[in-house]
């Protein structure tokens, strides 16, 4: 890689027999695996799949993405296997007859991002040992710096009305050194699971017990038909969010700015903010954390 900053190869690679052995089958939707040395994007992989006709549960994982795509069409920095790049296929719209699953309607795939959020703090707290939280809707912060981030993009179906397939990419910073760390645009500090004092960053039990938690969490919202109150993924979101209750600056899709108190999380994963102007309800935005 002639020109490039990462140099580090002496990091272990990602075991695709370990993963794959730990993965596919026993755990919930995850039906095939594949491990790229490089690639553009986990997430652009995905999507294309999706669209050639690809069932749910195909997961993607990169030990370096050389176009890694952030939320708001920011970029994603994936410096060789120094973190996680993964991305699974969901479709949560079509009926799973064995699983006695409903189609889930498409107001409800909101909450798909969210409850990537959640698997991330559980497999964070389980294995890093570390008290990850939430900014709304899916930063994963430690000591308030970013650490992780989840992109989920919708491919829409083809003829006649079909539901979207929808693709959940999470990106984690496991070893990434102080050198190697993006700059956000925000002004939101970025670290790793290693600055960060994790107990092990060994990738291989960090990404299964990522993918587990997000089967398991997917599991459950579906088997409640994507309600995520019945499922009990809001209640486990909000033990885990820091946004809630803190006064907060979001920074909306169209560019206007509102400040006020982040009051809660409605039922479609919405954030409400209670401001000058009287309580909003925010489905998309850049949130700062004030005080
Ligand atoms: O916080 C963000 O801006 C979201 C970052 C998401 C990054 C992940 S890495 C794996 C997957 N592939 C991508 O291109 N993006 C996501």
């Amino acid at each position: 890689m002639p020109g490039s900053p990462y140099t580090d190869l002496d990091r272990p690679p990602l075991s695709a027999a370990r993963l794959q052995r730990a993965l596919v089958a026993p755990h919930g939707p995850w039906r095939r695996l594949e491990l790229r040395a490089e690639t553009g994007s986990t997430n652009a992989d995905v999507a294309e799949a999706a669209r050639a006709g690809e069932p749910e549960g195909l997961v993607v994982v990169a030990e370096r993405q050389t176009a890694g795509r952030g939320r708001r069409g920011r970029v994603w920095q994936s410096p060789p296997r120094a973190g996680l790049a993964t991305s699974v296929l969901l479709r949560p719209g079509e009926a799973v007859a064995e699983r006695g699953w409903a189609p889930v309607p498409p107001q409800g795939y909101g909450w798909l991002p969210l409850l990537a959020g959640v698997a991330l703090v559980e497999a964070v707290a389980l294995l890093a040992e570390l008290d990850a939280r939430l900014k709304w809707p899916n930063d994963l912060l430690l000591d308030g710096a970013k650490c992780a981030g989840v992109l989920a993009e919708a491919v829409p179906g083809t003829a006649p009305d079909p539901p979207p397939a929808i693709v959940v990419g999470i990106g984690l910073n496991v070893t990434l050194r102080a050198d190697e760390l993006p700059e956000n645009p925000t002004g939101l500090p970025a670290t790793s699971l290693q600055l960060a004092g994790a107990a092990a960053t060994d990738r291989d039990p960090l990404l299964r017990a990522l993918l587990r938690s997000l089967a398991d969490w997917y599991e459950r919202w579906r088997d409640a038909g994507g309600d995520a109150v019945a499922s009990g993924l809001r209640e486990a979101y909000l033990a885990g969010c820091a946004t809630v209750g803190r006064q907060v600056r979001v920074l909306l899709p169209d560019g206007r700015e509102v400040r006020g108190t982040a009051t809660g999380v409605d039922p479609d994963g919405q954030l409400l903010v209670d401001g000058p102007e009287g309580e909003l309800r925010l489905a998309a935005g850049d949130v700062l954390h004030l005080r």
